[in-house]
């Protein structure tokens, strides 16, 4: 994670001719030893800057890496295919690739901008994948990053939330890592940097369409600023906040490294009152760490409810609640977290074609967002060796046993290998014997733990 500050300070070449050469090289040199990289390029005036500014630079420094231009085509303006078209003739011109993706389909009738995003970063995943690509960047700016501070101060967010956006994010939307070059730099100097070179770029209405949350908070700002609040305040706060949230990581991962109890099969348990009387805050994020690690998702779910789980916990000696898709357990002193098996529980899925899948894409074979497949052994499995929750093993189980330090329960959703005779494999539970007994994949986990 790229926490520095890079302040990027309010100079002449801001207010008038763009950015320096000297500027343009801080923005960009820390952050790109990668050498495959997909750029995303709307046609807008902050994503343009990308394209241009960037290349400029890999020209200026000798930067030798691989960039593929991708243009999202939403299909929710009659323009939108010309503007695409038009990227790919700028960065064509510029000796670049550019890929359009299109968003195919039946639009949604509410909620058009969340799912038009979801379906950039779907679409977006897909082109990393075609070339291996390290990281996606994009032109995310310091006017963005006060919107987003703004828009997490509206739904009630705590420190985490408050960081807002992240320059080097290896947790972005659909597991892609995320640069954000322009983070520190203001909008303005964008749109001063692409005037100075002559470059015109187009506006998409919806960004000023009062419809949209984004756009209303981007019209008080204007208010706010007069006030003192201005952009690059709210983001200095946001960059203080993730300072902040740093140091509660690190304290957390020193409690859990000290503490935790993990089953190579899922479940975790901490022995709540042996990491002393640490802060609220430090507890909640440990909350939210297990929540997390347990599950294999993103983001832990609203803080609201994260509390209300801690008060809960503290309350009482003996509970069991379930937040974001984990079971949380105490017992006397003891915390027990594992994976709900709920509405969704995690997938069946061939082993071939998950393996065939993360070959063909460049990328790790990942099951169910909690483990790594290693690879090494995968040719030595027979093609009908499927993996999933150990509760949808079929036959029977003789000879699995389950330890006494968990509830039973706990073990749901561990990973299982089967195939139509029957249970195979499940770590440090279950090894088939015969044949098979050296099992040839190994199994580690994502995440914090
Ligand atoms: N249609 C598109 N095609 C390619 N890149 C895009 C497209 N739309 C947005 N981007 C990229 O994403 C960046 C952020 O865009 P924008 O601010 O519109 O998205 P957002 O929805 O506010 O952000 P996020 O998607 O992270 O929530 C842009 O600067 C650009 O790099």
């Amino acid at each position: 994670m790229n926490s520095v500050a890079r302040n990027v300070p309010e100079t002449e070449s801001h207010r008038g001719m763009g950015l320096t050469s000297d500027e343009i090289d801080s923005i960009f040199r820390p952050q790109f030893p990668l050498c495959r990289l997909v750029l995303g390029v709307s046609g807008g005036p902050d994503s343009l800057a990308l394209l241009y500014l960037f290349h400029e630079w890999t020209k200026r420094v000798g930067w030798t890496g691989d960039i593929l231009v991708a243009t999202i085509d939403h299909g929710l303006r009659p323009e939108s295919a010309a503007e695409a078209q038009q990227v790919g003739e700028r960065a064509r011109a510029m000796g670049l690739r550019h890929v359009v993706r299109t968003w195919e389909g039946e639009k949604p009738s509410s909620n058009i901008q969340a799912q038009a995003r979801a379906a950039r970063y779907r679409l977006f995943a897909q082109e990393m994948a075609s070339i291996g690509a390290d990281a996606l960047v994009l032109a995310h700016h310091l006017d963005d990053q006060a919107e987003t501070f703004l828009d997490r101060l509206t739904r009630g967010s705590g420190v985490y939330g408050l960081g807002a956006m992240i320059g080097d994010d290896s947790g972005g939307p659909e597991g892609l890592r995320i640069m954000r070059p322009f983070l520190e730099v203001p909008k303005s100097a964008l749109m001063d940097a692409l005037r100075a070179r002559g470059i015109p770029w187009v506006c998409d209405p919806s960004n000023y369409d009062p419809a949209y949350k984004r756009a209303r908070l981007r019209q008080i700002m204007g208010g706010l600023a007069e006030e003192g609040l201005t952009s690059q305040r709210l983001a200095d706060t946001a960059r203080r906040m993730r300072r902040a949230r740093e140091g509660l990581d690190y304290c957390c991962r020193s409690i859990l490294n000290a503490h935790l109890v993990c089953h190579p099969a899922g479940p975790v348990r901490l022995p709540w009152n042996s990491i002393g009387d640490p802060p609220e805050e430090i507890r909640l994020r440990l909350l939210a760490h297990l929540i997390l690690g347990v599950t294999g998702q993103q983001a832990p779910g609203r803080l609201a409810k994260l509390e209300g789980l801690l008060f809960t916990l503290e309350a009482h000696e003996r509970v069991k609640q379930t937040l974001s898709g984990a079971v949380v357990q105490r017992q006397d002193d003891t915390l027990y977290l594992w994976k709900e098996v709920g509405r969704t529980p995690p997938a069946v899925c061939r082993v071939a074609d998950l393996v065939a899948a993360a070959q063909a894409n460049g990328r790790p074979a990942i099951w169910d967002g909690r483990y790594h497949l290693g690879l090494e052994g995968a040719g030595f499995l027979n093609s009908d060796v499927v993996i999933g929750p150990l509760v949808r093993a079929p036959g029977p189980r003789d000879g699995l046993t389950l330890p006494s330090d968990f509830p039973v329960a706990a073990f749901a959703c561990a990973p299982a290998f089967w195939d139509s005779e029957g249970l195979l494999y499940v770590p440090d539970l279950f090894q088939m014997r015969g044949s098979e007994a050296a099992y040839p994949l190994s199994l580690k986990r994502t995440g914090l733990f």
